[in-house]
């Protein structure tokens, strides 16, 4: 029977695990955060009924502490999934921790086999770790910086990160770690009876269990600071309604452009969009008319533009655009597709929201060796202007010799 100061410790050691799941629960949602927390939480409950485990009714000892462990391991795969942008599936999960309640009782109280109750207990926590490997080769490749439901980021290059790397090896140790003990348990001549009979191998697999836990939560928190770091440098470095580049990320981007053009020798172009009478859509549709459109162009644009391409929100409803290795003809073309494309959707727009016209007025430059990035900017600010002045839904180019190359009428 448990003496008096053991009942106080239980009692102070649940507390600190309420206190725990409140914190968890409390938490702000960080994607994966509170199946991490309820993890640790899982975790330490079964921990302590396994230290208690002689003292305690078997139910606890046996059924609940594996249900804790198996709970731990489900909601780590569950927060590893999240992570990855994959659907948690809780209530799954929930019923597989259940249905190793159940087996761990068969095994118990109908066939009282710990080989048995080992192996359920092993293939459980085999498999969420197959599932959370699978989460962390789902998540390879993928932009960690595109938030959930956020504009299309550009693919990342499908490499493994050493977090990642991290991760994987603690699975592949924690699957061996259950190979070894089920192997073992097969082939002993002397197998034990129980993980409470204090034996060395006991011990080793205690210790590995309770390490096996933390191991997969550091690599989960360690994802999740990864996570929030790009998540920042998206933040910073895009327009938060449009998606495109940020202003301050453009003029980073063109500097490197540049740079790279002049040492490959390779032509860089450089677009400026401004939308046609934008005010005139505020004005009838109000701001989140107005917000729609600048939405639906940064869009349009993206779908037509290449990976290579970087296209940046300047302010207001002004866009730039830089084509690496493009011709100023080409850099043409390009903007003749866009607005061919808008007219489509402008189209659309008059047709189910009743909003004025939606047209795009367009300047075209060509960098030139030797003149500062400004100066490209301003001669395509003048492009803009001039297909602005002609009456705009225009594209006008302007080659580095300031002379007007193409003035184009709509159509
Ligand atoms: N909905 C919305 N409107 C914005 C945003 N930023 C700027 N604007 C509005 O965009 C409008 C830009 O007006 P103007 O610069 O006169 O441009 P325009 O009406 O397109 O006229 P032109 O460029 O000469 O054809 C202003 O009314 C701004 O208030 C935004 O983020 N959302």
């Amino acid at each position: 029977m448990l003496a008096t100061q053991q009942i106080f410790l239980i009692a102070a050691l649940l507390c600190f695990l309420v206190f725990l799941a409140l914190l968890a629960a409390g938490s702000e949602n960080v994607r994966g955060m509170r199946a991490m927390l309820a993890s640790t939480v899982l975790g330490l409950a079964g921990n302590l009924l396994y230290a208690f485990g002689r003292e305690l009714p078997p139910l606890l000892a046996y059924e609940v502490a594996n249900m804790a462990y198996a709970g731990a391991g489900a909601a780590l795969a569950a927060g590893y999934r999240q992570l990855a942008g994959l659907p948690a599936r809780i209530k799954p999960l929930a019923l597989l921790v259940g249905a190793v309640g159940l087996l761990i009782a068969l095994f118990h109280y109908r066939i009282d086999s710990f080989a048995a109750r080992s192996a359920v207990a092993s293939l459980f926590q085999a498999a969420v770790c197959a599932d959370i490997a699978r989460s962390v080769l789902v998540r390879r490749g993928a932009s960690l910086a595109q938030p959930l439901g956020g504009p299309p980021a550009r693919q990342a290059p499908a490499t493994l990160d050493k977090v990642q790397r991290f991760v994987l090896l603690m699975c592949g140790l924690i699957v061996t770690g259950h190979a070894v003990r089920m192997a073992w348990l097969l082939l002993a001549t002397e197998p034990p009876g129980s993980l409470l009979q204090p034996s060395i191998a006991s011990l080793a697999i205690l210790t590995a269990a309770a390490l096996a836990l933390p191991a997969l939560t550091l690599g989960g928190l360690l994802t999740m600071h990864r996570y929030i770091l790009h998540q920042a440098e998206y933040i910073a470095n895009h327009d938060h309604l449009t998606g495109a580049w940020s202003r301050k990320a453009f003029f980073d981007i063109a500097e490197r452009e540049l740079a790279r053009s002049r040492r490959n020798g390779q032509p860089l172009a450089l677009m400026l969009i401004d939308l046609d009478h934008f005010k005139a859509i505020n004005d009838s549709g109000g701001h989140e008319a107005g917000d729609v459109a600048l939405q639906l162009v940064a869009e349009r644009a993206r779908a037509s533009l290449r990976a290579v391409d970087c296209m940046a929100r300047l302010g207001g409803d002004e866009f730039a655009v830089l084509l690496p290795d493009t011709t100023l003809a080409q850099a043409c073309t390009v903007g003749d597709k866009l607005q061919a494309e808008l007219r489509q959707l402008a189209a659309a727009l008059q047709r189910h929201a009743g909003q004025p016209p939606l047209t795009l007025s367009i300047g075209v430059t060509a960098t030139q060796a030797d003149e500062p990035f400004k100066a490209t900017l301003a001669r395509a600010d003048a492009a803009l202007y001039a297909a602005k002045s002609a009456g705009r839904d225009k594209v006008i180019a302007l080659a580095p010799q300031l002379q007007p190359v193409r003035p184009r009428q709509a159509g």
